[in-house]
């Protein structure tokens, strides 16, 4: 064995792929160690959940597969290798949450498409990834559980929602993990911890099992440290689902093949040339922190270096996102969690006086604040006399914003800007202003409302010495396109090795 037990935690999806494959670690091996990473770093607050007995099972049994040769999908890509999940996801062997009291101890009969295809290709489940309640935040300060610490700096938030997903990869828990997306969640707490992450287009992942909060806008995707890792996780758990209405019908895709798709007129040293990044200027306001501005156009100039060249587009209703997302995904979460009601699963309150007394002492003691706010924002602009006012108006402004897009998209392949307006805060920094952690979604939101895949990848260190990551922005079923952009990119600095000290 080569592979010294102390970088196993090191190695990413595909280097780990392939010693597995020439049988320099065993995923028994590398299961067992990330198990005990996973428990001295328990102070992190990653994992709500970990299953040893259940990851080491898995683990062998993927060791025996390949003994006997069945390599599955992918020739074996990721059979063996370990994962979390955000706990989101419905599984049928761990208990899931959502991060939410009201599902304390719930356990699902099933598990999410994105789960049971994930297993599928061979990959071993460590546990559930803690996250904001419902993924209503962008601090992981909503977990109705614990927060999580930022491995770069445990006085700072890692992001939200997927916030434990984020921080378990960054602090080399885990190689890779499951994310969701509906305003930001991949893509922000992905730049605040270093980590690469994608949301794909809306559709392209099945949404059967993930726990709905914004069903037209919640996308799941992979979070890993690299592009390639990424692509390798996205070809396994995406593809049609009959089960999700929304799933979009085509066949399975090598994302990873398409990562690594020249480009017409491409060279060794230029891999980008002839690729039009459109900056839009809303994306660089004056107000955008100097730290994050500068990490983002030293991500461009390596972007040039590759052959890419950068153009001005504009996307005028940026700020509109925000009230936008703000009203569309509040209505959809307060019908969304209308099924929270005590009676058929998650908690119920123990005394009351009749149904409806029931369903309000359920719901006032199993749900936290945020997710209570939303409800009352999302059950005001759906409510008679108001529907029209800013239901309806928002939903006329979300095509707006993603026609905007498509201006932009006449004049460039890529759109680029940074992912979040600042780096990571601090702990219960604007705890008491939840507008203001609206605010800072401003430019996730609208690739989210148009539907538009979307990364993060890192581009260096900001105030304080954390992480900052620019943000990707394809156009629909653009997935390959990015891929290879932020793998190009990824080939030639080494940002995204950055490691947090200490962990
Ligand atoms: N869920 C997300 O994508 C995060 C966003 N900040 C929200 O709270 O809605």
């Amino acid at each position: 064995m080569t592979t010294t037990t102390a970088s196993l935690h090191d190695l990413g999806v595909a280097d780990l792929g392939r010693a597995l494959a020439a049988k320099r670690v065993s995923s028994f091996e590398v299961t067992q160690h990330l198990l005990a990473r996973a428990s001295s770093q328990a102070a992190l607050g990653c994992f709500l959940h970990v299953d040893e007995s259940l990851a080491l099972a898995a683990a062998r049994a993927a060791d025996e597969r390949r003994a006997a040769g069945e390599l599955g999908a992918m020739g074996g890509a990721l059979l063996g290798v370990p994962l979390a999940h955000k706990d989101i996801f419905v599984t049928q062997d761990m208990p899931t949450t959502a991060g939410s009291k009201i599902l304390a101890n719930y356990q699902s009969p099933f598990d999410a498409t994105v789960v049971a295809r994930l297993k599928q290709a061979g990959t071993v489940s460590l546990g559930k990834l803690n996250c904001d309640e419902f993924a209503m935040g962008s601090a992981n300060a909503n977990s109705a559980f614990k927060p999580v610490l930022n491995p770069w700096d445990q006085e700072r938030v890692p992001g939200g929602s997927s916030g434990g997903s984020a921080a378990a990869v960054a602090a080399r828990l885990v190689p890779a993990v499951t994310g969701t997306d509906t305003g930001g969640s991949i893509r922000q707490p992905a730049s605040f911890t270093g980590i690469t992450g994608i949301k794909p287009t809306y559709g392209v992942c099945s949404r059967f099992g993930m726990i709905a909060f914004a069903s037209s806008l919640d996308q799941a995707g992979p979070m890993a440290r690299s592009a390639e890792d990424c692509a390798l996780l996205l070809s396994a758990m995406s593809g049609f689902d009959e089960r999700d209405a929304t799933s979009i019908q085509q066949p399975p895709q090598d994302f990873h093949a398409q990562m690594l798709q020249a480009r017409e007129g491409a060279t060794a040293a230029q891999p980008l040339k002839g690729l039009r990044i459109g900056l839009p200027r809303e994306f660089f306001p004056a107000a955008l922190s100097a730290d994050v501005a500068g990490a983002v156009r030293q991500g461009l100039a390596e972007l040039e270096k590759l052959g890419a060249t950068l153009v001005d587009v504009s996307l005028p209703r940026t700020e509109l996102a925000i009230p936008v997302y703000y009203i569309i995904a509040p209505a959809e979460a307060s019908s969304n969690l209308s099924r929270f009601d005590g009676v058929k699963f998650g908690h119920r309150a123990a005394q009351f006086d009749d149904l409806l007394d029931m369903y309000k002492k359920t719901r006032a003691e199993g749900f936290g604040p945020e997710v209570k706010r939303r409800i009352m924002i999302g059950s005001y602009v759906l409510s008679h006399g108001y529907y029209d006012a800013y239901y309806l108006q928002a939903q006329k402004l979300r095509r707006m914003i993603a026609d905007d897009f498509q201006q932009a998209f006449q004049q460039c392949d890529l759109i680029a800007g940074p992912v979040a307006p600042t780096v990571a805060w601090k702990h219960g920094e604007g705890k008491d202003d939840p507008v203001k952690a609206y605010l800072a979604d401003i430019f996730t939101l609208p690739g989210s409302l148009a539907g538009l895949p979307g990364m993060s990848v890192p581009v260096g260190l900001g105030e304080g010495g954390m992480p900052v990551g620019i943000q990707l922005l394809g156009n629909y079923f653009k997935e390959g396109q990015l891929l290879h952009a932020a793998h190009a990119l990824q080939q030639a600095t080494d940002w995204h090795r950055a490691a947090p000290a200490g962990i």
